[in-house]
């Protein structure tokens, strides 16, 4: 069964060579939390310049998905391959072509936004220069704030940092849970435009949000209800 209802158009064809190469593919995906299954026999490809919307009511699974699309939680059944391998056996560079934002922040409280950025980058064997991470954090709306323990920082602020890693990210696949929680009118627009153009770029993004997404570029929906 493939699960989405709306499937408009890509902006961007694949090129015929792609044979399956970037992109995520889904096949019979099921979770189970309990004896409960939060969903069954999903499957979907997506593509360059596609953005999936996930949607359903609290504890319909939207998390569960995203996180097991990214390989952090195991599904009961299903096959998850990104750039043509296993989701839970990827190498380091296909691991790097993916970027998973919680909705938890992941952020540190004890780090300021800059060693978060740092430290972050750190982990998933990135780096940048002090100028990119400042420039970074001041796209973000975070300047004067760079230095500040994230544990002083506005809710909005804490999302703030942690969606400035999308700047500095080398990712391809973009998976956004929540990210509008918190953010104020002009964030919303501003990383709505930034979505808008990693897609043209040829970017992938998958995103859940309980927030209207009017203003980003005409989504496919999965409906989890
Ligand atoms: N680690 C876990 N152990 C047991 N049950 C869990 C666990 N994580 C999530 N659940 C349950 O799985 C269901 C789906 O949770 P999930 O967080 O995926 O929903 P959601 O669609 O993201 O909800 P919301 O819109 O409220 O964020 C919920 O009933 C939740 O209680």
């Amino acid at each position: 069964m493939d699960a989405l209802s709306s499937d408009t158009p890509n902006k961007q064809q694949h090129a015929p060579e792609d044979n399956g190469a970037a992109r995520l593919q889904v096949e019979g995906l099921a979770c189970r939390r309990g004896e409960e299954f939060l969903f069954e026999d999903l499957s979907f490809a997506l593509g360059p310049g596609e953005l999936l919307f996930v949607r359903g009511r609290n504890g319909s699974g939207k998390t569960t998905l995203l996180r097991t699309l990214c390989g952090l939680t195991e599904p009961a059944r299903g096959r998850i391959r990104w750039l043509g391998q296993r989701i839970r056996r990827l190498d380091d560079q296909a691991r790097r072509k993916m970027l998973y934002v919680g909705h938890r922040d992941a952020v540190k409280d004890e780090l300021t936004p800059l060693e978060n950025l740092q430290i972050h980058q750190g982990l998933r064997g990135e780096s940048s220069t002090l100028d990119e991470r400042l420039d970074a954090l001041e796209q973000a709306g975070l300047s004067g704030r760079e230095d500040i323990p994230v544990r002083y920082l506005s809710q909005g602020q804490r999302r703030r940092t942690a969606l400035a890693r999308l700047l500095l990210s080398p990712a391809q696949l973009w998976i956004l849970d929540e990210p509008l929680t918190a953010l104020d009118r002009r964030a919303v627009a501003w990383l709505f435009e930034r979505i808008a153009a990693h897609l043209e770029q040829g970017g992938l993004v998958i995103t859940t949000s309980h927030q209207s997404i009017d203003g980003l570029p005409e989504p496919r929906i999965l409906d989890l209800d």
